[in-house]
This record gives C-alpha cells, sequence and structure tokens, in this order.
C-alpha cells in the first residue's frame, strides 16, 4: 500500500556526534541524511522497498553547525518505469530563529529504484506526471544531471579497459 506523497520534509538537530575536524558537520553524514530522506520518500511513493541508485549534482552550498536545526527537503520530480528521481534541499538555521533563517546548505538528485523485495529485482512505480512549467524544467533538470553522471560512469569503464590493455 503505497503512502503517495510528492514531497517530505525530515527535521532534526545536528548532534556532536556528527561534526568533522573543523567544528562542521560531516560532508559524508549530510549524505547519509540524503540518503535516508530519499529512502523513505522512495518506498513511500513506490510503495515496496527501494534501493538508491545514483546521486548526482551534489553541492555543499554552506557549512552546517552541530545544534542547528536541520532540515532535509525531498521533491519527486520524475519517475521512469522503475525509478523515481528527487531534487534535495538540505536546509538549516539556529532553532532559536525562524524558518526564514533557513541557509540552503546543500542540493543535490538522488535516484531510487523499486524492487519487488528486499533482494528482488525492479518493479514498476507509479508515474508522475509534472503539471507545471516549473515541475517540467525540474524533471529535465534531474534527467540531465543523471546523463551527465552516466556518462563519467562510461568514460571511467573505458578509461580502466584501457589501463587494463596498456
Ligand atoms: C536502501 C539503500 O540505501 S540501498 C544501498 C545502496 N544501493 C544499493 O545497494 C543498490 C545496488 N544496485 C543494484 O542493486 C542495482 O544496480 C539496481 C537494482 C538498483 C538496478 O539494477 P539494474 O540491473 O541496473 O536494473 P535496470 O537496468 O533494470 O535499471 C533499473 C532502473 O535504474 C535506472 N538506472 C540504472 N543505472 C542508473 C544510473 N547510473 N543513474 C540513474 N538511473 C540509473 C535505470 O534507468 C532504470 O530506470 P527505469 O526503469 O525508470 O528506466
Amino acid at each position: 500500500m503505497s503512502g503517495r506523497q510528492r514531497e517530505l520534509n525530515l527535521r532534526f538537530l545536528a548532534e556532536p556526534s556528527d561534526v568533522n575536524y573543523g567544528g562542521k558537520v560531516h560532508g559524508g553524514v549530510v549524505m547519509k541524511w540524503i540518503d535516508q530522506a530519499g529512502y523513505a520518500a522512495a518506498v513511500g511513493w513506490a510503495g515496496t522497498y527501494s534501493v538508491t541508485v545514483a546521486v548526482g549534482g551534489i553541492r555543499f552550498v554552506a557549512p552546517i553547525r552541530i545544534s542547528d536545526m536541520v532540515t532535509v527537503h525531498t521533491k519527486l520530480v520524475h519517475t521512469g518505469t522503475t525509478s523515481m528521481h528527487f531534487a534535495v534541499d538540505v536546509k538549516a538555521r539556529d532553532p532559536m530563529d525562524g524558518p526564514e533563517c533557513d541557509r540552503l546548505c546543500t542540493h543535490c538528485v538522488i535516484v531510487f529504484v523499486a524492487l519487488d523485495g528486499v533482494d528482488g529485482k525492479p518493479t514498476p512505480v507509479p508515474p508522475w506526471t509534472p503539471l507545471t512549467d516549473v515541475d517540467r524544467h525540474l524533471g529535465e533538470y534531474a534527467l540531465k544531471v543523471m546523463d551527465l553522471s552516466k556518462g563519467i560512469e562510461a568514460t571511467m569503464n573505458e578509461l580502466s579497459q584501457v589501463a587494463q590493455e596498456v
């Protein structure tokens, strides 16, 4: 049973255990939060277990401080046959301040594939149909980001083949 919802917010406080050597939240921790929020959004949309297949266009725009209130916002921007593409924004602010003080800290596109079981095969997802120009633009952006990372993957494969031949 799908709890179909296009947008999702995961909100929590950055903890001291999330800190890096410079006193800010680790990039890897931010990526874990993105994966967790993406997972909740994907299984909610698909109604089945889903796995991360790719992350693209990740940009760490501003640091997150310990004790900041963090919001990981996911928005479904494209569905393929079995894939779901989400635009993700991570924002943070001092919890004593209002929402207008939220700073954009990280953004990316993350893609999940729905499976027909935990060790299963890719399975179709309910389609998302863009209704506005902004939605269409977001979907095209997500596909462009993924095409770029697939291009990098193909180049890396070619290079490793060349390296094996020499
Ligand atoms: C819950 C978690 O966080 S899981 C932890 C991390 N993730 C994992 O362990 C997943 C490991 N990967 C896998 O198991 C496999 O690669 C799978 C199941 C995701 C996909 O298997 P594949 O054999 O590639 O399946 P297939 O070729 O049918 O592709 C499935 C979908 O993935 C999409 N896909 C595949 N590679 C990419 C890529 N590099 N970028 C974006 N989408 C991709 C395909 O376009 C397809 O989407 P569509 O059906 O909407 O057209």
